[in-house]
């Protein structure tokens, strides 16, 4: 390592003095004017582990749903999944070393990962639409190369796009090709052997507006709509002519419950939000009456595990499927899924790489958080035997075992993809002749409510029992118990943000009323037991 390189290289990406920043569920996120010296030390790290994984690594830079002027970034590791929790730390340690420490920090790093210095380093690197993106990634890129590691810039890629690069680069192409015509070709070569098999395929299951968050997705989707079949035709909104993610994009829809701006939406018309980076998806439509029906990321679940059962119940294999939630899945999903799918459901920590490892236990693991953030994935052992009976079996065994191969290949394993649910669930909805409706009746969601409280410190409340019980500050999680007790079909939880400086409470009961008021409550006794700043929880929404 040359030191004083990188020391005088990072005096042009110099960090503000006192500024301490955290990775945290997704990276490191803030506003962009801030983000210069994480760009550059992120770009450090990533040759860091590159070298120790002797794989090529990923750095993303995106703030996905967040406001235009924020951005952040977060390292991919090298199947395509998030970075590994002690390497988090590294770049939380990293990012806040003062200037005159950097140095002194990325040997400290370098010699507890045992990293070989002589190793050859490589790392690709995407970024969204935002204005600031462009000079972020290149504050990256100096960061790669001053500590000699060599490169590829993919440019404007979703989230879900450079997981998929990175993962197919460290399994020498055997995932896909590394590039986007290859993730084109990939996804498209399995939704049209998928919808083959599909027997009715009338104009209104085929035709879908898609909400593009103005990002990256538009861009995207645009793209890959010449590599799709004439019988689905996607119609582009909000396609990065405005502002992004303002009133609109999966995340304004999920938690405001209702339309994005920008979309024409005609009665029973099948619409799809994605977020800003494109790794969320979230469908929904208006009834004749005019009333908005939200399929979130549970629905989406239901939809996708119950046609996983019917295809293994066909074939006659007892692979094991099971699903993974957080805390914030409608407790109706759940009670859908355990009862009446008879799927096993399990509930982990806020944040795709917890999901992610959990579904890993199982031979198919569907996960997904409610906004509509995630996949499934397939064993090797599973998928090794679906591509053995898709090969062997005939007829209705066999047409089934081919189809959940396409699946296979459908599905980006690496990540939560919207564009990749996408197709999944079109094809689903055309393979089973499903109306949106006859989707969204499978169960009705309990009424809902999210809510953010500002308090000094966020920190100052700990969570256990994943997520959905307070441990501090002692007597919150008393009061909430005594307020869920007043209400009907009632939970109700907080727990610090990742993303946001922010503590988030979300309640449910068996009204809407009822959820608003629940909500509110729990909001004010976190203001007052948590350090509540500015402006006190008001009643009414
Ligand atoms: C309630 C909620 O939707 N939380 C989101 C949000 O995390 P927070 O830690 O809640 O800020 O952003 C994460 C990254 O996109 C996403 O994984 C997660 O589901
Ligand atoms: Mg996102």
């Amino acid at each position: 390592m040359d030191l004083d390189a990188i020391t005088k290289h990072s005096a042009s990406h110099a960090k503000p003095d006192g500024l301490i920043l955290q990775y945290g569920t997704a990276g490191f996120r803030t506003k962009a004017d801030r983000l210069d010296h994480v760009m550059f030390r992120m770009g450090l790290l990533a040759v860091l582990r590159s070298k120790q994984t002797k794989s090529t690594i990923g750095v993303m830079v995106t703030a996905s749903h967040n406001p235009e002027d924020d951005n952040g970034v977060k390292l991919v590791d090298p199947l395509g999944e998030m970075l590994a929790p002690s390497w988090e730390e590294h770049a939380t340690h990293l990012a806040n070393a003062e200037e005159q420490d950097l140095a002194r920090a990325l040997v400290a790093i370098s010699e507890e990962a045992a990293v070989n210095l002589h190793q050859d380093a490589f790392v690709v690197i995407g970024r969204d639409t935002r204005p600031s993106s462009e000079k972020l990634s290149e504050s990256v890129i100096d960061g790669v190369t001053v500590l000699g590691g060599q490169f590829h810039d993919y440019g404007l890629l979703t989230t879900p796009q450079l997981h998929y690069m990175v993962c197919c680069r460290n399994t020498g192409g055997q995932y896909g090709e590394a590039t986007i015509d290859g993730y084109y070709h990939k996804l498209s070569t399995a939704f049209v052997e998928l919808s083959k098999q599909a027997s009715c395929s009338g104009d209104d299951h085929r035709t879908l507006k898609v909400d593009c968050a103005n990002g990256i997705g538009a861009l995207k989707l645009k793209e890959m709509k010449h590599y799709l079949p004439q019988g689905l035709s996607v119609q582009l909104f909000n396609d990065g002519t405005k502002k992004l993610n303002h009133f609109c994009g999966a995340d304004f829809v999920k938690s405001h419950q209702k339309p994005p701006e920008g979309i024409e939406m005609k009665a029973n018309e099948r619409c799809c939000s994605f977020d800003g980076d494109a790794d969320r998806i979230i469908y929904y439509y208006c009834d004749v009456d005019g009333h908005f029906h939200l399929i979130d990321g549970d629905k989406i679940a239901t939809l996708i595990s119950s046609f996983l059962k019917e295809l293994l119940l066909e074939i006659g294999e007892s692979l094991t499927v099971g699903v993974v939630q957080t805390a914030y899945a409608n407790g109706s999903s759940t009670r859908y899924l355990e009862e009446v799918m008879k799927v096993p459901v399990y509930c982990t920590k806020t944040g795709v790489k917890h999901l992610h490892h959990k579904a890993q236990e199982f031979d198919l693991g569907v996960y997904f958080e409610a906004n509509g953030h995630g996949t499934v994935l397939f064993s090797k052992a599973a998928e090794a035997k679906i591509r053995q009976l898709a090969k062997e079996l005939e007829d209705k065994k066999g047409k089934a075992a081919k189809m959940l191969e396409n699946v296979i290949d459908l599905f980006n394993q690496a990540t939560g993809d919207a564009i990749s649910d996408m197709l999944v669930i079109e094809a689903i909805l055309a393979l089973k002749g499903l109306t949106i409706q006859q989707w969204d009746a499978l169960y009705t969601d309990l009424p809902n409510r999210q809510l953010k409280v500002k308090v000094a410190d966020r920190q100052v409340i700990s969570t256990t029992d994943a997520e959905r019980q307070v441990v501090k500050p002692p007597g919150l999680q008393e009061a909430i118990n005594d307020l869920v007790k007043k209400y009907k079909l009632s939970r109700a939880f907080v727990r610090p943000s990742g993303t946001e400086d922010v503590v988030r409470v979300y309640a449910e009961a068996d009204s809407q009323e009822n959820a608003d008021s629940l909500a509110y409550e729990v909001s004010l006794a976190v203001f007052q037991q948590a350090g509540g700043v500015g402006e006190r929880p008001q009643p009414g929404f």
